[in-house]
């Protein structure tokens, strides 16, 4: 659970929060855990549900909020974060448990869950669905972290009826967590994470299965461009099967168009001396030059942190002593990466950090003797 500590010694006090509390959170997991952590940060009352008892417990330990009692008071927002299928039960539980409550959700999928709520006549004036993009590829509160949501997109679908007041908790609570408020109807959200979220998962799980088969030589090899396309087949299937079974639609959609690209593609690598191929190959090349160049963070000075690698021999022992001495240098490490190459002692270690600090922090790390890239 590296990183929920308090942060206020690196960007200074946090200010007063927005959100007036009480906060019940339904469902403990990683969204719901990150959410208590992320206001509790603030100072905000945050109370716990989770199926699980264990869950709960652990998302309290941890400092995600208190186990609700029975004689508390009412919650002034209830967040509902659990797996999608059965989020609109939890809604209208909560909505009928709470009547004085504004209830949000941050299920991956809005359409389906409002779609079931309507259906069964509910009565949705103090509901307000929203989807934070913010996850890791592993659920579960010992993965929850304070800071998941900052600067990650937040959004909001609110419809004609929503009273401003609920919009206004509803938003309160992303923003105290560091979030991006966008706001969009059930249906431009469903169709824009199908493309930007839902179709890589599925062709990084499609990519990844290929590797199952492959042989142990073959697998050495992999460098950056593997892991970097699939991180997030490791994501929990149980959980992808909720999200991409409730937006099929614009999923086998996009499936059907990228199924074209790739025949396209395979013909033309196929028959590489016909007129006009290489012309045909180097356009669909290049745009993916010009789509990955739209992903904001990917290029100039919108990404978050400054990656120093740092050469390593290949043993435990260098990697605590690097580690111990970024302590000592007061460097503050973000995140951490290691490359191995294999066959050769030496590794790369990927830190993050922040970009004030990372001129700094390389010669510094010179200075100490360690050789870096
Ligand atoms: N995992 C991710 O990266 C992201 C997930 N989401 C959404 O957040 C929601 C939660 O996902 P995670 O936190 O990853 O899952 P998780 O598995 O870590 O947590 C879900 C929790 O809900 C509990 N639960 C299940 N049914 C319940 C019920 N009826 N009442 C109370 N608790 C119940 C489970 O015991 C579990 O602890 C899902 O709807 C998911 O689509 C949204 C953004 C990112
Ligand atoms: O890891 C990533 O890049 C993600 O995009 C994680 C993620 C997974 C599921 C969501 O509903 C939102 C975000």
């Amino acid at each position: 659970m590296s990183g929920n500590g308090t942060r206020n010694g690196l960007y200074g006090a946090q200010p007063a929060a927005r959100t007036r509390g009480p906060v019940h959170v339904i469902g403990s997991g990683l969204l719901g855990a990150s959410v208590g952590l992320g206001l509790r940060e603030r100072g905000v009352d945050v109370t716990l549900e989770d199926l699980s008892p264990t869950t709960v417990a652990l998302a309290a330990d941890y400092g995600a909020g208190r186990v609700r009692a029975a004689d508390d008071a009412e919650p002034t927002i209830v967040v509902v974060a659990t797996p999608p299928d059965v989020t609109a039960d939890a809604v209208e539980r909560a909505l009928a448990t709470y009547p004085n409550a504004v209830v949000t959700d941050v299920a991956s999928v809005k359409l389906a869950p409002l779609e079931e709520l309507q259906r069964r006549g509910v009565d949705l004036t103090n509901y307000v669905g929203s989807h934070p993009m913010a996850g890791r590829e592993r659920g579960g509160a010992i993965m929850a972290r304070a800071d998941l949501f900052t600067a990650r997109p937040w959004v909001i679908c609110r419809d004609a009826e929503t009273p401003a007041e609920a919009l206004a908790h509803v938003e309160d609570v992303a923003l105290d967590l560091g979030g991006v408020l966008i706001e969009m109807t059930p249906e431009e959200h469903d169709r824009s994470v199908g493309l930007v979220s839902h179709l890589p998962q599925v062709v990084s799980s499609l990519l990844a299965a290929r590797l199952v088969p492959a042989t142990e030589q073959a697998i050495g090899l992999a460098g950056a461009g593997l892991r970097d396309t699939t991180r997030i087949a490791a994501s929990d299937p149980e959980l992808w099967i909720q999200i991409l079974g409730a937006n099929r639609e614009p999923v086998t959609e996009l499936l059907d168009a990228l199924a074209g690209d790739i025949a396209d593609f395979a013909d033309a690598l196929r028959d590489p001396e016909r007129v006009g191929t290489k012309r045909r190959i180097a356009d669909l090349l290049s745009a993916g030059n010009a789509g990955v160049a739209r992903i904001p963070g990917k290029h100039g000075s919108s990404e978050r942190f400054t990656t120093i690698t740092v050469l390593i021999d290949d043993t435990p022992g260098q990697l605590a002593r690097l580690l111990t001495e970024l302590g000592e240098l007061g460097i503050n490490m973000e995140d951490l990466r290691l490359e191995h190459s294999p066959g050769a002692q030496i590794g790369f270690a990927e830190i993050a950090v922040l970009p004030e600090v990372a001129e700094r922090a390389v010669a510094d790390l010179v200075e100490r003797g360690w050789r870096t890239l």
